[in-house]
């Protein structure tokens, strides 16, 4: 009884392994775009995480790591969120080699793709809107030198966001009046009203293949 439970086990988990490969077709429609227009990719996207983030629901600082190829690309879709990048702490100086590491390839109605300019250099922390519908891809230095967060909170500041005149000009920002000190100035900020659904596309270098040994 017991072996032909663990044999059953077994024909279920290589069932299981042999559908793990490929990403399913909707989604590797959208990585082979990605990875096309971008030519960024050393090979096919082979990870894909997709996150779901309630209007008060963010990601701690963190960096990626080197399990991935050093180049990230972000499709965000629902509400729009503010993505923050502050230098990692271990690190003093980190002017990049590579550029400045956001790519602004894909030009596309789909993809605005957001160019952070010449704000990072020095290692300034910086800040983006990630847009309904866009697409934002980070490499090189700021995916080793920096790290990368969203803030818990429904709404999030972002009258220095690199993108923030794309942003008013897409509408999904408000401006809200400041309190007695500075009558003259104003907050800029975007309320998370809805859900936000992400896909973070990445290359995994070491694929084992034969993980299960049966
Ligand atoms: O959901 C996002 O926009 C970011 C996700 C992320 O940073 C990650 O999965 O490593
Ligand atoms: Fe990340």
């Amino acid at each position: 009884m017991e072996i032909r439970q663990s044999q059953r086990i077994r024909r279920n988990l290589k069932q299981i392994w042999r559908t793990i490969p490929n990403l399913p077709p909707w989604l590797t429609r959208i990585t082979e775009r990605i990875n096309e227009k971008s030519e960024l990719f050393p090979s096919s996207i082979n990870h894909v995480l997709i996150n779901e983030y309630l209007p008060n629901q963010g990601i701690m600082p963190h960096q990626d790591g080197p399990a991935y190829y050093p180049v990230v690309a972000i499709l965000s879709l629902g509400s729009p969120v503010v993505m923050d990048f502050t230098p990692h702490p271990n690190l003093r100086s980190c002017v990049g080699t590579h550029g400045n590491g956001v790519d602004a390839k894909i030009s596309d109605p789909e993809a605005a793709v957001m160019n952070s300019g010449e704000q990072l250099d020095n290692c300034h922390p910086f800040s983006i809107v990630l847009m309904p519908r866009s697409l934002l891809i980070f490499k090189d230095s700021v995916y080793s030198d920096y790290l990368h967060g969203i803030k818990d909170s429904e709404m999030q500041r972002c009258n220095e966001a690199v993108n923030i005149t794309n942003a008013e000009n897409d509408g999904v920002v408000q401006h809200l009046s400041r309190s007695v000190k500075a009558l003259d100035s104003d907050e800029t900020v975007i309320y998370r009203a809805n859900t936000r659904v992400s896909l973070t596309c990445r290359v995994v270098t070491k694929v084992c293949k034969n993980i299960f040994k049966f």
